[in-house]
């Protein structure tokens, strides 16, 4: 789950003003000796950069990192390194498409909620495997079934406790009229993200996405319960292998492109395709997770098959930076297709050991990535076909990226087949990305029917004695205690932080019971 940036660089100002810098975004040229990562300020075009950034250790072996916070930004980013996602305010010009999110209107209208759905005593901890900025994921058994899921955890106060009640703010507010506004409008986006996961998950359906049993809340925490996929995570098993080989990263791109292609078709946009957010199965298939950055369309069709192209353009500066489209990082208005951009970022990751661009921290990557016209180079190793879909996917300019929703597939056309256009016009990809030379292996019908989920297996089989034992977790995660995230904590005065107590009213839900049965 994540967080508006906004507010991990206000407690961070508090914590050190005297050391904060501002420079103007995009057009300040970045200094790469700074030490720091970025934050979106309060307004639209610049980010505040501070100097106190956590010390990296200096090992460049594989390492491990796991938050989404600001505040635990580290500095430099070797390869295989953990990546963050940062959350930034609505670069929206002139404050367009300020959301007004009440928890009604939050919660899809398809959505009931139920209240009495389950409650944390239904689950026994087994032990953690992993932590999100927010909170731990722990693996739970159903204490009636003896059926194991992810528990997904998210602690109330860090929704709520506003920069309101922040003595800066006071400063804010006096200098700044529109302060509550912009308070009340950094809580919202803050409400809206919670409940986007719980949201997006409870309404789809696709075998390589994850699925979502349960959600539930009490006095201090959220709760989401997953299903487990006991594999881990890509990036656990790219740590362990180095690079992968081509036929494996075809593999693993058709996997994620179907089920990107399905969540764009549903008028989702994903915003945060990395290794550390794609697990594998039992045996071996791909599965999406962390839906905390995803963003559903107002009016759920931001694309469809009849107009692919009819899609809402977002503005939130969102996502994690070695992954993320240019777009994105300079502010702009951007649609779907930034999901595509980064699965060219995840694709090289797997192929060349790190993502296309890395630096000592966000701001050196960032600067990368804007100043670089051409694209990242690509590796004179790899085979032709894997350069032409890297070049097809990395391209900076949106107009010149391969818009694979539109060119998804052969179009269908009076019960005949035609490709969409074979040729390219000028540099504008518009033949059909599932006819690509490095899917000549791949089995769209039965991948996109989830067949081929069901009836083989993926590349990498991890290796599962036991369920329980979260084997193909790092043992960071494996070894640490949850007592502490499992125990009740003390409920917080939720009047004390917002004017209504019904913040997370509509949270609860159920899957149905033949959905239920369905996977179990
Ligand atoms: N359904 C699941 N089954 C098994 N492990 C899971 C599952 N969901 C999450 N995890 C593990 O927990 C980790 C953290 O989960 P997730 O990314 O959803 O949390 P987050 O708070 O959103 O993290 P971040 O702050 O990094 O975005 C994952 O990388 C994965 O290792």
């Amino acid at each position: 789950m994540i967080f508006s940036l906004d507010e991990e660089l206000h407690r961070m100002s508090l914590d050190d003003k005297k050391n904060e810098m501002r420079i103007d975004y995009p057009t300040a040229l970045y200094d790469d000796n700074d030490s720091s990562a970025i934050a979106d300020g309060d307004d639209n075009n610049h980010l505040s950069v501070h100097s106190n950034s956590i010390p990296f250790s200096g090992s460049t072996h594989k390492m491990r990192r796991r938050s989404s916070a600001y505040s635990k930004f580290p500095i430099l980013t070797p390869p295989h390194t953990r990546r963050f996602s940062i959350t930034g305010s609505d670069g929206t010009p002139n404050g367009m498409h300020k959301l007004s999110i009440t928890p009604q209107n939050m919660i899809s209208p398809n959505i009931i909620e139920n209240e009495v759905s389950r409650n944390l005593h239904d689950f026994k901890p087994v032990r953690v495997l992993g932590q999100g900025a927010y909170g731990k994921v722990i693996l739970v058994k159903d204490t009636n079934t003896s059926k194991l899921y992810a528990m997904k955890q998210l602690q109330k106060a860090e929704i709520l406790i506003s920069p309101t009640i922040t003595d800066s703010n006071k400063e804010n507010e006096e200098n700044n009229s529109a302060g509550n506004n912009d308070n009340d409008n950094g809580l919202s986006k803050r409400l809206e993200r919670t409940f986007a996961e719980r949201s997006i998950l409870s309404e789809i359906e696709h075998p390589n996405i994850v699925k979502l049993f349960y959600s539930f809340h009490d006095n201090s925490k959220l709760y989401l319960l997953l299903q487990y996929i006991p594999g881990g995570e890509l990036f656990y098993h790219l740590k362990e292998h180095g690079t992968l080989d081509e036929t494996t990263v075809s593999f693993y791109a058709a996997e994620i492109s179907c089920a990107l292609r399905f969540l764009h078709t549903k008028g989702v946009v994903y915003r945060d395709l990395k290794p550390e957010n794609c697990l594998l199965n039992q045996n071996g298939h791909l599965v999406l997770t962390d839906f905390g950055l995803s963003k559903k369309s107002a009016n759920d069709s931001m694309t469809s098959e009849e107009d692919p192209e009819n899609v809402n353009t977002l503005h939130s500066i969102i996502g994690t930076p070695e992954y993320c489209a240019p777009e994105i990082l300079s502010g702009q208005a951007y649609t779907q297709n930034c999901d595509w951009y980064s699965l060219g970022c995840l694709l090289y990751d797997m192929l060349v050991g790190k993502p296309p661009y890395t630096g000592n921290n966000h701001k050196v990557i960032i600067s990368k990535i804007q100043q670089n016209k051409q694209g990242p180079k690509i590796p004179f190793y790899l085979s032709e076909g894997m350069k032409d879909m890297l070049n097809a996917l990395l391209k900076k300019e949106t107009t010149k990226r391969w818009n694979v929703d539109k060119y998804w597939a052969k179009i269908e056309t009076n019960n005949k087949t035609t490709k969409s256009k074979k040729k390219k016009s000028g540099s504008i990809r518009t033949s059909p990305f599932t006819d690509h030379f490095i899917f000549r292996k791949i089995d769209w019908k039965l991948l996109e029917s989830g067949q081929s989920q069901k009836t083989t297996l993926g590349p990498i089989v991890p290796i599962i004695t036991n369920l329980e034992l979260a084997e193909n977790f790092d043992t960071e995660f494996t070894s640490m205690s949850y007592e502490e995230n499992y125990a009740d904590s003390k409920p917080i005065n939720i009047s004390s932080v917002s004017k209504s107590p019904d913040m997370f009213k509509g949270f609860s839900y159920k899957a149905s019971g033949s959905y239920l049965e369905k996977y179990f």
